[in-house]
């Protein structure tokens, strides 16, 4: 490790600043360790999964780019992930989709899918010290067309239900030989290209379907629904939007999923938390970025995040917020994509817990708005990027942009040899 000396000076001096102000530098650390981020396997591979070699990736979304050195098999999907750990500081999660069964070459279609297919990711992730995440697959399949579980055919919506309610088993047996409960979050991507004039139908299928999916209780087993505003090619309507889920999750006592790109362009989900947290017991997140729709670039440290990560700390609500990552950006390296990504969600949220809060509440009940505005305005200067070094440092991790090198050498070893 290089310039331990500046990193733990620098960090001294930081500390200083904070405690200056109030702020409990070593408590906001300890909290930064406990967030475990939830990576999206399907970074390696830009959404191909395993299920066959020539998969089209359907469903209104894109993985666009073709940068070298996709990852071809679970190994490989393996192998990637374990090296993308060794640049994150702290204990993290990877979320599968069902299309990245362990199928042995067999055909499995989605409505067999079994735990046992699953089960050499289990003892993976037990070997690798992580824990497991899941997700049903509407995509790209050939029932999947514009509509799964909203779809008017009976036999489609059965098919789907039948998918969907295996996925939640799966993710209760990761749960359990895990220790530790499996968000499983449905997706699906519905929606008609064109004026629609049957929506109530549709969304009254749909919610049908989540009723048949959810009455099977599963004990290790943390659900979430996500909306979005549209997908490619089905523009017009999208059944599972943000009132029909935010509705679902409420009065089924589940989660709801908040992706940073299912929303309006100019809308942004930090607001969403203190009101959904009221009425849903826990939240799951899709950090994401869209660029003019829901491109799913590399996650950056935007403003976005940012106020994301401020909202849940100041509502203390870390404890029920699951922070998944996704984006799929197939045009630069993919173990970098996640690093950028992963590490701009920790500043996020280490600038969130390094905020001067009591100061700023102080202002806000005396009515101090100028004084609230610049100690916000200042507290965006402040060192916390000493703090994050520091905290890869301790945690034993590159330091700053050491890890460009060292991405740079797997890909010379090992990615750029996948042709
Ligand atoms: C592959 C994911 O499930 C998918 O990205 C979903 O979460 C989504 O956000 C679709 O736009
Ligand atoms: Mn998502």
């Amino acid at each position: 490790m290089k310039n331990t000396l500046g990193i733990e000076q620098k960090f001294a001096y930081a500390k200083e600043k904070y405690e200056a102000i109030g702020v409990d530098v070593d408590n906001a650390l300890k909290q930064l360790k406990g967030i475990s981020l939830s990576l999206h396997c399907w970074q390696t591979d830009d959404v191909t999964g395993f299920e066959n070699s020539n998969a089209q990736l359907s469903g209104g979304i894109q993985a666009t780019g073709n940068y070298p050195g996709k990852a071809r098999s679970i190994d490989e999907v393996r192998q990637d992930i374990e090296k993308v750990a060794t640049f994150l500081p702290g204990n993290h999660r990877l979320s599968l989709h069902a299309i990245y069964g362990d199928f042995g070459g067999k055909k499995v279609d989605r409505d067999q899918i079994e735990p046992e297919h699953f089960q050499s990711w289990i003892d993976w992730a037990k070997a690798n010290n992580l824990k497991l995440d899941f997700n049903s697959t509407s995509f790209s399949h050939p029932k999947s067309g514009d509509q799964t579980l909203s779809h008017r055919d009976k036999t489609i919506r059965d098919f789907w239900i039948e998918h969907t309610i295996r996925s939640r088993r799966i993710a209760d047996e990761m749960g359990k030989q895990l220790g530790s409960k499996a968000c499983h979050n449905l997706w699906v991507h519905d929606g008609q290209k064109d004026m629609t004039v049957d929506r109530f139908l549709y969304r009254s299928y749909l919610k049908d379907s989540l009723d048949q999916i959810f009455a099977y209780k599963f004990e290790n087993v943390k659900d979430s629904v996500e909306c979005k505003l549209f997908g490619t090619g089905l523009e017009s309507f999208t059944a599972g939007s943000h009132e029909f889920y935010m509705g679902y999750a409420v009065q089924n006592q589940i989660m709801a999923t908040l992706d940073l790109g299912h929303f309006h362009p100019t809308e942004e989900i930090y607001d969403k938390i203190s009101s959904l947290l009221l009425y849903t017991p826990e939240l799951l997140l899709h950090v994401s970025r869209p660029v003019r729709w829901d491109s799913d670039h590399v996650v950056v440290l935007n403003e976005s995040v940012i106020m994301l990560a401020q909202e849940i700390v100041r509502a203390n609500a870390l404890n029920r917020v699951n922070v998944g990552l996704d984006y799929f950006d197939a045009s630069i390296n993919r173990i970098g994509a996640y690093v950028i990504g992963a590490r701009a969600t920790q500043k996020a949220f280490l600038q969130a817990l390094l905020e001067p809060i009591n100061m700023l509440r102080k202002y806000e009940a005396n009515g101090q708005y100028f004084e609230r505005l610049a100690l916000l305005e200042e507290a965006k200067a402040l060192p916390w990027g000493d703090v994050y070094d520091y905290f890869c440092y301790i945690n034993h991790v590159p330091v700053g942009i050491e890890f460009i090198s060292e991405i740079n050498e797997y890909e010379k070893q090992v990615t750029s040899r996948r042709i």
